[in-house]
């Protein structure tokens, strides 16, 4: 299904910092750092970047399992994740989540059968038992599995079909997004590429829209309608996945690329771009633009102030200099 252009789910400025009751209210760990996004109905959003940058916290935030300290996540244009409140059922049923390691996100002792019926009982979208097996015959199917085996427990499955587990619950509820935190990286390579194309075609079929995170820009690649790249807590570059991939606008965008086996067929030159060291620490971010420490075009200005994610049409870029590759 073709993405519509209504925000299913949208993030405005989005900040979280842990250890701050510790550190003091400047202190801590500035995990995410004025994040703003918005996911429309059956589309993909894929978010890529190093460990450490923030994309499991801002996961958590986009489901609500964790409260931004500042900013909030709508629903259908209705704030849910700000405040004290508790998050609205329609949100719990609605927004769903795959993690990245199946292995313990799903409880051992329990069934496939119970695991995948719990979110069909919390909800009470089941009206007897044998509806509830049939249901989850049903998802189990729909991600390739066969339903006899709703008897088993996780550990009678390989890395990817309790993945598939995973996602057949995530499916239970009839979701609008699933946001999948890194749902491959605990995987064998042979089986990524099944869980990625998998999780396409659900898209596809179901019209459910995801967030896709990966800290592998080529996983993202195929699956995603626009990428977001972020930077220690913050979005480096956001646009339609073929210009951001295509023609990258920030520096740090060009230099994961120049770094990652990814042909590049609209790149008439493949501009090498070393990205040296590690990132800077949360704790204590650069002022002005994040990047700048590793960042080969840096100047003044650029600890100056804080770049604004800004570009022409729907490909923005977080840089005073960006110039999009050729
Ligand atoms: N509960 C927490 N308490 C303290 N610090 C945290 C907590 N969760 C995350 N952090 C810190 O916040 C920063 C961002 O972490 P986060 O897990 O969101 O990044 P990530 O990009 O998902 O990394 P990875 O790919 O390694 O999971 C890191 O420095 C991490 O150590």
């Amino acid at each position: 299904m073709p993405p519509s252009t209504e925000p299913v789910l949208a993030a405005v400025d989005l900040h979280k910092t842990y250890g701050n009751r510790i550190f003091g209210k400047s202190g801590g760990v500035h995990a995410v750092a004025g994040v703003s996004l918005t996911l429309k109905a059956g589309e993909t959003l894929g978010i890529v970047g190093e460990s450490g940058c923030g994309k499991s916290t801002l996961a958590r935030m986009l489901v609500g399992l964790e409260r931004p300290d500042r900013g909030e996540v709508t629903f259908h244009g209705k704030p849910f994740a700000s405040g004290r409140g508790s998050i609205p059922r329609d949100v719990r049923r609605r927004v769903q989540m795959v993690f990245q390691d199946p292995l313990t996100s799903l409880n051992p002792r329990m069934t496939v059968l119970e695991i995948i019926a719990e979110p069909l009982d919390v909800h009470g979208l089941a009206a007897s038992r044998q509806a509830r097996r049939a249901k989850v015959g049903e998802l189990l199917e729909l991600v390739g599995l066969a339903p006899e085996l709703m008897n088993r427990f996780p550990h009678e499955f390989s890395g990817g079909q309790r993945q598939r587990i995973g996602i057949a619950r995530a499916l239970a509820t009839e979701p609008e997004v699933i946001v999948c935190d890194e749902p491959v990286s605990a995987l064998d390579m042979s089986v990524q590429a099944q869980v990625v194309n998998l999780l396409a075609d659900l898209q596809r079929t179901l019209g459910v829209a995801l967030v896709f995170i990966a800290h592998d820009l080529a996983v993202v690649r195929h699956v995603s309608h626009r990428v977001g790249v972020m930077y220690l807590g913050r979005m480096a570059e956001l646009g339609p996945a073929a210009e951001v991939y295509g023609t990258p606008a920030h520096p740090y965008t060009k230099a994961l690329l120049s770094a990652a086996p990814i042909p590049r067929p609209q790149a008439r030159h493949r501009e090498r771009v070393i990205l040296a060291g590690d990132p800077p620490s949360p704790v204590d971010p650069p002022s002005g633009c994040r990047f700048r420490t590793r960042c080969h075009q840096a100047q003044d200005l650029c600890a100056e102030q804080a770049p604004e994610l800004t570009g022409p049409h729907a490909h923005l870029a977080a840089c005073h200099f960006s110039v999009p590759a050729a």
